[in-house]
């Protein structure tokens, strides 16, 4: 619930067309207005509120070395696809070997710092950074209560990542006391984490379960501690808590110098997002997989000659579609029933690509890829936008085989490859972090690698023989079953499989097994719809009994 204003409009999209947006790149979907010479101030005024532009507004430190603060928040939130107004708290000296000063703004000013953005802009999210003193904190809150807004992220920022102090103990007992309760999510780090639990030591994942669970009890409605400073693993873990449910978010720790301003890039992708209309946990999910995917571009990139270096916000700019990402996350029980189209049955079969997966959607297909190796790239593309229309309407995610080009210019909601098609983790730079990425796995090494590319689930057969796919190992229960255990990503079985052994494959009882590809057996045969209906009632039969 939105700790700021009415709690059931709390994180659902306030306006329509902030969903749309994502669709549509603003310069295509929004009415174009001509302003006449003539045209009062007011009527343009009115116009210009008819565009949909998601507002997140940042009260935080400047930073002058510009990798974190304020500068962070407006270049991430930029990044995003979101406006980012200012409320500038302290301003600090600062560069890549640490914070030279501090000089913090006074908090009248701070307050009509504050007056000025929300008594005028819409603002959808407030992300909170750098509050230097108790009673900026206190200002803060009261303009919160006078201009309510749809969220608050709160970035509890104590030290800096090169160990100064940027909010004193006395600020502490503010923040427990009258911003968290307000909060729609706290971020702590696991050094803040600790500082707000009075120095408790946080060593293991479930000792920051632990402290998710104590911060959740000081009011925010969500809690995200990050991993991020835990001793060295392959892994980056956070632990997202809503409350109900501990979520452990993996990702990859990028080797590099450049980590100054994870922490507010992390928090303002989120209120970003969060500004578009998204959940909470996928707008975590998004921010996550934002800076994982900023810093590995930023990786070698040099500035400054201290220990720790910004990273390019911007790397986005070179595939301005990352913005526009998925509208929704992905769910791995999508995998479920996954209908692959293959254009030459249903050719046979006198089917469009589009009636084809209709029909796979009628009888309950749970996810579909467009796999068309033999139709040409304008025909391909047409029958995918229409394909992207009636899978949005029924909530169906829609993936494209192969072809990066057509993905993102239907702006499909993923991607499957496989190990002789672009590596994954290149797909990823392409589509950026909001998309579905699929790889085809038939070894351990591959599904590992398919982990640090970034990918979201590994397609992996052909478990049985098929005439589908030619030159297709068949890797039996065994190497399926190699596949998944070697894996944290979940996983579709493909290959050969149909209404007379899908039921085999579930009852394998593989934790991560998510589902079934077929091609086939929904596409080669008469009634799309009724052999998708069978298919799908007998996974669910062997799902009851395994
Ligand atoms: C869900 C799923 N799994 C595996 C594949 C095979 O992909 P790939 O190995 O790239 O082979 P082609 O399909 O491109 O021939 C898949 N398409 N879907
Ligand atoms: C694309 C693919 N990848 C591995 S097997 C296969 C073909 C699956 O087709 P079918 O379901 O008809 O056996
Ligand atoms: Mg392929």
């Amino acid at each position: 619930m939105a700790s700021v204003s009415a709690p059931s409009a709390a994180l659902a999209p306030r306006r329509p067309s902030a969903s749309a947006a994502l669709l549509f790149p603003y310069p295509y979907s929004s009415p174009r207005v001509s302003p006449s010479p003539t045209a009062q101030p007011r009527r343009l005024a009115v116009a210009a509120r008819a565009m949909p532009w998601p507002h997140v507004l940042t009260v935080a430190g400047s930073d002058s070395g510009a990798g974190a603060g304020i500068q962070a928040d407006i270049k991430a939130s930029a990044a995003l696809g979101a406006y980012c107004s200012s409320v500038i708290t302290a301003v600090t000296a600062q560069n890549t070997v640490g914070v030279q000063g501090v000089h913090a703004v006074p908090e009248e000013f701070v307050g009509e710092q504050l007056r000025s953005v929300l008594s005028d802009m819409s603002v959808d999210v407030v992300k909170t950074g750098m509050l230097p003193s108790a009673g900026i904190v206190k200002v803060l809150c009261e303009n919160l209560r006078k201009f309510p807004v749809k969220a608050l992220v709160v970035d509890p920022v104590m030290v800096s990542t090169s160990g100064d102090t940027l909010s004193g103990p006395s600020t502490l007992a503010t923040f427990r006391d009258e911003l968290f309760p307000m909060a729609d999510i706290v971020t702590p780090n696991v050094k803040e984490a600790s500082k707000l639990l009075g120095d408790v030591s946080l060593q293991t994942i479930s000792d920051m379960r632990s402290a998710a669970e104590s911060i959740y009890k000081l009011g925010p409605k969500h809690v995200l501690v990050k991993g991020g400073d835990m001793p060295d693993s392959t892994d980056a873990i956070d632990v997202f808590f809503d409350g109900k449910e501990f979520i452990e978010l993996r990702g990859l720790r990028i080797k590099t110098r450049n980590t100054h301003g994870t922490g507010c890039t992390l928090a303002s992708c989120i209120a970003a997002e969060l500004a578009k209309g998204a959940t909470m946990l996928h707008a975590v999910e998004v921010a996550k997989k934002f800076v994982e995917s900023a810093l590995y571009h930023s990786k070698d990139r040099v500035i400054g000659n201290g220990p720790q270096g910004p990273f390019d916000h911007l790397f986005s700019l070179k595939s301005p579609l990352h913005k526009m990402g998925s509208l929704h996350k992905f769910n791995p029980d999508d995998l479920f029933l996954y209908a692959v189209t293959d254009s030459g049955m249903n050719k046979k079969w006198g089917r469009s690509i589009k009636d084809a997966v209709k029909a796979a959607i009628e009888g309950g297909a749970t996810i579909v890829q467009l796999r068309e190796k033999d139709t040409e790239t304008r025909e391909f593309l047409e029958a995918a936008k229409a394909c992207v229309d009636i899978c949005r309407s029924s909530g169906v995610p829609l993936l494209i085989n192969d072809r990066i080009d057509v993905a993102l210019a239907c702006n499909a909601d993923g991607v499957h490859v496989g190990q002789s098609d672009m590596p994954a983790w290149e797909v990823r730079e392409l589509l950026g972090p909001g998309k579905i990425i699929g790889v085809s796995c038939k070894t351990p090494a591959q599904a590992e690698q398919a982990w640090k590319d970034g990918a979201d689930y590994i397609g992996s057969g052909g478990v049985f023989p098929t005439t589908t796919k030619a030159n297709n190992p068949t890797l039996g229960f065994e190497g399926l079953r190699a596949v998944c255990s070697a894996s944290k990503l979940p996983v579709v079985a493909i290959g050969g499989i149909n209404t007379g052994n899908a039921g085999s494959v579930m009852e394998l009882g593989l934790p991560n097994l998510k589902g079934v590809a077929v091609v086939s057996a929904l596409f080669d045969r008469e009634c799309v719809a009724t052999e998708t209906r069978s298919l799908r009632s007998i996974l669910m039969n062997a799902c009851s009994r395994s």
